[in-house]
């Protein structure tokens, strides 16, 4: 997989050459090129934004630069892109959308900041390619370059060989629909608390069951969203019985 991201803060996305994300692109699984947007201005300033039509807060960034960066970047490859832009307006990204994302051959991010981007740049690209507005949580960030580094993490850590065990991506959290139960390592006691007994006692049955009531509570507890979500054979009787 290809990865573009135009930005005029490239330094943002240093950290995706980092751990994971770097031995993934080291090992050739994951390309990934960070473009400076301001590469394609043409004035003395550099200019990237300009005042809303219709008033309001702040600057919108110029379609002219945009347009110029994109042409060039979607140019640079030939292989079919989808363009990803970050948006406190957009869709809610899931795992679902990872999932989606991680079957793509590229995908180009374009990274907002001020207002945000001048729509026509979102209404051009979309007569060319699948271009999805998307949005990381509902609180405001100053750009999208957070959200990148988000979308890319949860994109590249399905691809295959990204993961040193990849039964971690198969039993992520939502796999089951359920937020993950509570985790424990050695020691067997820490500042007097106890790991569940019921861990330590070689009953496979009994742990899957345990884990199980566990990832319920808690889902129960803190997301029953996800519950409402699930289909009507998603919970077994012992389940509701919990
Ligand atoms: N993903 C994601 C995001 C973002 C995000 C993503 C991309 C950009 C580009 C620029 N900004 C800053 C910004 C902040 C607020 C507003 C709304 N206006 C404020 C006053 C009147 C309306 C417009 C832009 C961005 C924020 N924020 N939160 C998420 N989950």
């Amino acid at each position: 997989m290809r990865i573009d991201v135009v930005t005029i803060f490239p330094g943002y996305l240093a950290p995706l050459r980092e751990a994971l994300l770097g031995r993934a692109i080291g090992s050739g699984l994951l390309d990934v090129a960070v473009h400076d947007l301001r590469d394609w201005t043409h004035d003395v300033h550099q200019a990237v934004d300009d005042s809303p039509y219709g008033g309001g807060p702040g600057m919108v960034m110029r379609p002219q630069v945009w347009g110029d960066a994109l042409d060039a970047v979607l140019a640079a490859d030939e292989r079919p892109a989808r363009l990803v832009v970050p948006t406190p307006a957009g869709r809610p990204f899931t795992q679902a959308d990872a999932h989606a994302y991680a079957a793509e051959e590229r995908l180009v991010f374009a990274c907002g900041r001020y207002e945000g981007i001048d729509q026509r740049v979102v209404d051009h690209y979309a007569d060319a390619l699948p271009v999805d507005e998307i949005s990381i949580g509902d609180y405001v960030l100053v750009g999208g370059e957070v959200a990148v580094l988000v979308v890319v993490e949860a994109v590249a850590r399905l691809l295959p060989g990204v993961l040193g065990n990849p039964r971690s991506a198969a039993e992520d959290s939502f796999s089951d629909g359920l937020l993950e139960g509570p985790s424990y390592t050695r020691p067997e006691v820490w500042r007097d608390r106890p790991v569940p007994d019921v861990l330590r006692s070689g009953n496979h049955g009994a742990i899957a069951r345990w884990r199980r009531d566990r990832a319920l509570e808690r889902t129960v507890a803190r997301r029953p969203d996800l519950l409402a979500a699930l289909p009507p054979d998603a919970l077994d009787k012992k389940d509701r019985a919990l």
